[in-house]
């Protein structure tokens, strides 16, 4: 049998960095993976939705550059094409990583399923059945999470679509009915209104996007609905029947009421689960919460000495930045001796709709809750000087700050490159950058980022 210093399962955005990092200190490390290399992120998340989503844009941009002057006539969307240089997209990353694993000296790239078979041993299964016992001191379980698929009658009679199989599609579906109205419902349901599917997105909560602030979720709802796109809140579906190839109907419960929808495709969208089911952990002695998450501690520990859990498969927040960042943390404090935790880290995220929404910290619905003492400044993007010029009006600016401190607590960035904007503020809340102080910040003119300036005059001290 094996023996290893360090063994990681899975090669997601945690594994392969730690693998690399750890064999490069020293550390007789292996890494198991079952699928591809590069995990969720490169291969079917991040990487390819946002290929996909800068086509979407470019349609979307094709068919409003009239109101700039420019007459484009035939735009024509060829999702064949999006999907091949999505694909060339994907296989350059994953290429990229899996070298960089091959290419670090005293590190093994295992390709099989991981189970513990004991406290520090694994059994590696390959797709041809042969079966490897390894063991380790340290092991980090990187497996990731993957698609919930809700309990819905006759949902598993039909090939439904999951945030996986839509990004194949080579035809645009007729008519596509998202089921839930969150990051993937609203990534993926934008995509395809944008490249000309009619699209219904179901909710089963009172709004979309339902951890945000109302302002917030309403200001997207209505700029989806600006572009056709149907939401119905308060609606799930109760019974799936196949009439036909592409023809399917829906029987759904929406605000107390029955009714039918006639739709080609569904695409579930009603948030992913652990990847923990098949991994054996009782026969290590690893604790999971009710929902199959492994449980760690502030720095990353499982209940076992020596067996970590990073990323998404220790519940959320479920970016590739926290799992990245999960990755520098148990790094740093194992082999350089710091005492990092995950405890106070920040946790920006994006949603990569049209205009994004960029966050960081607190809502205002949190701030409430928390019983802070803060205010709120608003702005809406046609105010913004940039937005004006380039014609990208739609969305808000929305921060929560402390009124006793003046810092910052949070801020809600619903604008074109909200991502980059809530950067700039994220950068203010880790360097302890007060409101006050940025309102007279010199930033270029005319850039997004130069409102944050206006932004900050709104309120009243
Ligand atoms: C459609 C979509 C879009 C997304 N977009 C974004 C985005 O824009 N920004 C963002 O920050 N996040 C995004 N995410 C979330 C992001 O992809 C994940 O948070 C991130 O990939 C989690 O990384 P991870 O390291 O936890 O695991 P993963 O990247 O999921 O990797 C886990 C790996 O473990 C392997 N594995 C599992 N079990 C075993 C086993 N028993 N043996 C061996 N190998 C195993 C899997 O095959 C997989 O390769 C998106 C997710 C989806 C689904
Ligand atoms: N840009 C990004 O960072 C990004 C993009 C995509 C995905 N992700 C990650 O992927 C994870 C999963 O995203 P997601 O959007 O699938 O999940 P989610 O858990 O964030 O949202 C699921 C939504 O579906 C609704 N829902 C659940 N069951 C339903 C039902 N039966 N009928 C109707 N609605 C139902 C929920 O109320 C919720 O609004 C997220 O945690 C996120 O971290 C991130």
């Amino acid at each position: 049998m094996k023996h290893f210093d360090a063994i990681i399962i899975g090669s997601g955005q945690a594994g392969v960095p730690l693998a690399k990092k750890l064999a490069q200190a020293g550390k007789k490390t292996a890494i198991i993976e079952k699928g591809n290399i590069g995990g969720t992120c490169i291969n079917v998340g991040c990487t390819p939705t946002k290929a996909m989503v800068a086509s979407a844009r470019a349609v979307y941009q094709a068919k409003k550059a009239s109101e700039l002057g420019i007459e484009i006539t035939d735009v024509k969307v060829n999702l064949k094409k999006i999907k091949n240089r999505k694909d060339e997209i994907v296989e350059t990353f994953r290429a990229s990583a899996q070298k960089g694993l091959e290419t670090t000296k005293g590190l093994t790239v295992f390709h099989g399923e991981a189970k513990f078979s004991a406290s520090k041993e694994l059994t590696i299964t390959t797709s041809a059945g042969k079966e490897e016992k390894v063991t380790a001191d340290w092991i980090f379980i990187n497996t990731g999470a993957t698609t919930v698929v809700p309990d819905i009658e006759g949902l598993s009679e039909i090939d439904f679509l999951t945030s996986t199989t839509i990004q194949d599609l080579e035809d645009v579906p007729e008519h596509l009915v998202v089921v839930g109205g969150n990051y993937i419902g609203l990534e993926f349901g934008q995509m395809l209104r944008r490249f000309g599917s009619q699209v219904t997105i179901l909710e089963k909560s009172n709004r979309i996007m339902g951890r945000e602030d109302e302002d917030i979720s309403n200001e997207i709802s209505e700029i989806f609905k600006r572009e056709e796109i149907e939401i119905l809140t308060n609606t799930e579906i109760a019974e799936i029947k196949e009439e036909k190839k592409n023809k399917l109907i829906l029987n759904v419960k929406s605000k107390g009421k029955n009714h039918k929808i006639t739709c080609s495709h569904v695409l579930i969208a009603t948030g992913r689960k652990p990847q923990t089911e098949k991994l054996g952990l009782e026969l290590a002695g690893v604790k999971t919460d009710d929902k199959g998450n492994i449980i760690v501690s502030e720095k990353l520990e499982t209940n076992v000495k020596g067996i970590f859990a990073l990323g998404d498969v220790k519940g959320g927040p479920a970016f590739t930045h926290i799992a990245y960042n999960d990755y520098t943390i148990v790094y740093r404090n194992l082999i350089e001796n710091t005492n990092y935790t995950i405890s106070d880290r920040p946790v920006p995220y994006c949603m990569f709709t049209d205009p994004q929404l960029g966050r960081i910290g607190l809502s205002e619905n949190e701030a409430k809750e928390k019983g802070l003492n803060y205010k709120v400044a608003k702005m809406p993007m046609s105010q913004v000087a940039r937005a004006i010029e380039t014609n990208e009006t739609l969305g808000m600016m929305k921060a929560v700050v402390d009124v006793d401190t003046k810092k910052i607590l949070g801020a809600s960035i619903l604008a074109s490159e909200g991502g980059e904007i809530m950067s700039v503020l994220e950068m203010a809340v880790e360097g302890g950058i007060t409101y006050d102080r940025i309102r007279y910040c010199v930033f270029a003119h005319p850039t997004y980022s130069e409102s944050l300036n206006n932004l900050f005059m709104k309120i009243e001290d």
